[in-house]
Parts: C-alpha cells; structure tokens; sequence
C-alpha cells in the first residue's frame, strides 16, 4: 500500500553565505502492505514526522520514491497531490484538528463538501459514520463540549469518511488518558480488523507501538529495526 524507496531528506536552513544542512532522513525503504498496521517509533528529533509528512505529500524528500496505493506520487505537484490525499489517505493528529466552529457532524461532513458530494448523500454518509464511530448522539456538539476522546472519535471519522484505504497517524493518543488510549487503540485494531484498513503511525508511546503488526524504529535517520510484535 505505501512504498518508500531510498527516501533521503536534508532540510536547508539559514540565509545564504550562512546555510546549514540537516540531513534528516538516509536511505529510508519501507514497504506497508495492504490491511496492515505498523508502528514507527524513534527518539524526538529523529524523523519519525518528516517521514509522515513525506508520506503525506507536504514535504519533498531530497531523494527516493514514493509509490501509494498503487500510484508513483513521487514527482506530483502539490495540487495534483491534494487530489490524491483525498481520495487515497486519511489523517488522525494528537491535537485532533477539529474545526472549533463547526459541530461534530459538520467536521465529518466536510471532507464530503470538499468532495462535491451532494447533500442528501452527504447527509446519510455522515449520519452514518458518526453512528460507526460511536458519537452520533454527539452530532450537534462543537468539539469544545466533547471529551478528549470523543474528539479523537470525530477525527477518526472525519478521516474515515471518504473510505480511504490508509490511514496515516501522528501520535493518535498522544493527548488522552489511559483509558481512553486504550478505548482508540482498540477502535483502531478493529477498524484494521473489520475494514481492513490499512495504518501506519508513528509514536513516542510503547502501547502505541504494540498494536502494530510490525514496528519499525528510526535512528539517526535510518530505519534500523524491525519487530513483529504479534
Ligand atoms: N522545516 C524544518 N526545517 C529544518 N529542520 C527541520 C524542519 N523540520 C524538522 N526539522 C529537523 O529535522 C529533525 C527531525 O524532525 P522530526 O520532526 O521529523 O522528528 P520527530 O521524530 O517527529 O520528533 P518528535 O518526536 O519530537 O515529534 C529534527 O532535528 C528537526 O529539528
């Protein structure tokens, strides 16, 4: 589902005259396959979200290839690569990035605005989802009268709406307690389970880490471990 080859990243800062490189990211190949969850840990600092922004489209990796769902995005621009995130990637964050405006089943509706789904198709997907999802008596709620949890629920459904087969996650719990870490970790195992949708998260968080079927670890800007844990 997500192939890296020889993925290389250095960021450039400073003006010129006074230019530092970063190398961030060295000869990093990966291979997700379809209905799998793999887990990438890795100290701060080491790549882990440079490497799902690359994945994600919103960095250009120095050097490598990228081939998603079956497509080489790798020289895409970045609205040919908007069109293809929506169909083909969802999104779930730590901070959940829930409009605060916008109730909890506006949130899930927009991707499908976006879309140019019509209304009334729009209306019963979303209905439908935040039913899946476990909040459709939280519909009408804007995100600040809704737990951490339920948030996270939200986001999961607003990135589920548009039925992508992967879904790429940046701490998904990283804001939650342990209960309700547990109660997302195990929605997102049956979403794999049930949906076979396919994840790959990255993560400072050791429970995280385990409900992946592999995990790999970065290092010094190398992928230099690979556990199967279940
Ligand atoms: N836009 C940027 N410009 C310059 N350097 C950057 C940029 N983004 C990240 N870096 C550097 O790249 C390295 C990797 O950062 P990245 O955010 O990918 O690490 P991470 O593993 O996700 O860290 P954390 O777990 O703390 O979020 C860091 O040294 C960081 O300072």
């Amino acid at each position: 589902m997500i192939t890296l080859e020889n993925i290389s990243h250095k960021f450039e800062i400073g003006k010129k005259g006074k230019k530092t490189i970063i190398p961030v990211l060295n000869d990093v190949s990966l291979h997700v396959r379809k209905e799998e969850i793999v887990t990438i840990v890795g100290r701060s600092g080491s790549g882990k979200s440079t490497l799902l922004n690359i994945i994600s489209g919103f960095i250009h990796p120095t050097e490598g290839k990228i081939t998603i769902d079956g497509t080489d995005v790798t020289t895409f621009n970045e609205a040919k690569f908007a069109d293809f995130r929506l169909e083909h990637l969802g999104f779930i964050f730590q901070s959940f990035q829930l409009i605060p405006s916008m109730t909890a089943f506006q949130n899930v509706e927009l991707p499908l605005i976006l879309k140019g789904v019509p209304e009334k198709e729009r209306i019963e997907k979303t209905n439908n989802m935040l039913e899946t999802v476990g909040i459709k008596d939280f519909a009408d709620h804007y995100p600040s009268e809704l737990s951490g949890g339920q948030q996270q629920r939200v986001s999961i459904a607003r990135a589920l709406i548009v039925n992508p087969p992967i879904i790429l996650a940046d701490e998904p719990t990283g804001s939650l307690d342990s209960e309700t870490e547990e109660d997302i970790l195990n929605f997102i195992k049956k979403l794999n389970s049930e949906l076979g949708i396919t994840f790959l998260i990255i993560t400072h968080d050791e429970r995280v880490a385990q409900i992946g079927h592999r995990t790999l670890e970065i290092a010094d800007g190398k992928l230099v471990k690979e556990a199967a844990l279940v």
